[in-house]
C-alpha cells in the first residue's frame, strides 16, 4: 500500500501497541509520533509540556507535516493529535486515519500515567479528554476499529481492512 495509516485515539487506546504490531503483520514500516518528535527535538515529551503545550502541539504539526509526506508507513500519533485539524487535513493528503477506539473503562486499566504529562494530576483527566476528542477521533477518521477484546482482535480488524483496501 502506498499511502501511509495513521492511528489515532486516546492516550492508552492501544496506538503505539497494535501499529507496530500492524507493521510487522503487514511489512509495512513503522514510525511512533512520540519517538520521532523526542529524537527530533532532542527533548522529552514531559520537558516539551514543561515550556508548554502549545509548544509541543508545534511541534507536533511540523512532525505530522514531514511524517505525511513517507509512503508505505504505519504512524502511530499522539492522543492530542486531533487538537488541530490542521494536523487531520496534512494526514488526509496522502493517508488513511484509523480510529482505535478502546472503551474509557479498559483504558483506565492500565494506561501509563508517569509517561504522559496530560495525566500527571491522575487517570481521572481522562474522562475530560475523552469528553473533548470523542466527536473528533470519529468525525476524523476513515476507518473505525473497536479495540474492546484482546489486542489480536483489533490487529486482525484493521489487517483485514487495509487488505480490503488494496
Ligand atoms: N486490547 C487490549 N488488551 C490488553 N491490553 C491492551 C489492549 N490494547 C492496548 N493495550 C495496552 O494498553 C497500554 C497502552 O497501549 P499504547 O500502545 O501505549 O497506547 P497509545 O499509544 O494509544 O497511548 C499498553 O500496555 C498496551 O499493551
Ligand atoms: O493525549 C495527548 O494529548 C497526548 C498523548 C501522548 O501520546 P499517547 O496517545 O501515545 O499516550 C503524547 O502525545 C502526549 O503526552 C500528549
Ligand atoms: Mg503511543
Amino acid at each position: 500500500m502506498n499511502k501511509n495509516i495513521v492511528i489515532i485515539g486516546m492516550p492508552g487506546s492501544g496506538k503505539s501497541t497494535i501499529g507496530y504490531m500492524l507493521s510487522k503483520k503487514i511489512n509495512m514500516n513503522y514510525i511512533d509520533m512520540d519517538e520521532y518528535i523526542e529524537i527530533n527535538e532532542n527533548k522529552s515529551i514531559k520537558e516539551m509540556f514543561q515550556i508548554s503545550e502549545d509548544y509541543f502541539r508545534d511541534v507536533e504539526t511540523r512532525c505530522s507535516r514531514s511524517l505525511s509526506k513517507l509512503n508505505s508507513h504505519i504512524i502511530a500519533t499522539g492522543g492530542g493529535v486531533v487538537k488541530r485539524k490542521e494536523n487531520i487535513n496534512i494526514f488526509k493528503e496522502n493517508c488513511i486515519v484509523v480510529f482505535l477506539n478502546r472503551p474509557l473503562d479498559n483504558i483506565m486499566q492500565d494506561i501509563d500515567t508517569n509517561i504522559r504529562p496530560l495525566l500527571a494530576e491522575g487517570k481521572n483527566k481522562l474522562y475530560n479528554l475523552y469528553n473533548e476528542r470523542i466527536n473528533l477521533y470519529k468525525e476524523y477518521c476513515d476507518i473505525e476499529i473497536m479495540n474492546n477484546r484482546e489486542i489480536t482482535y483489533a490487529l486482525d480488524q484493521i489487517t483485514e481492512l487495509i487488505e480490503n483496501q488494496n
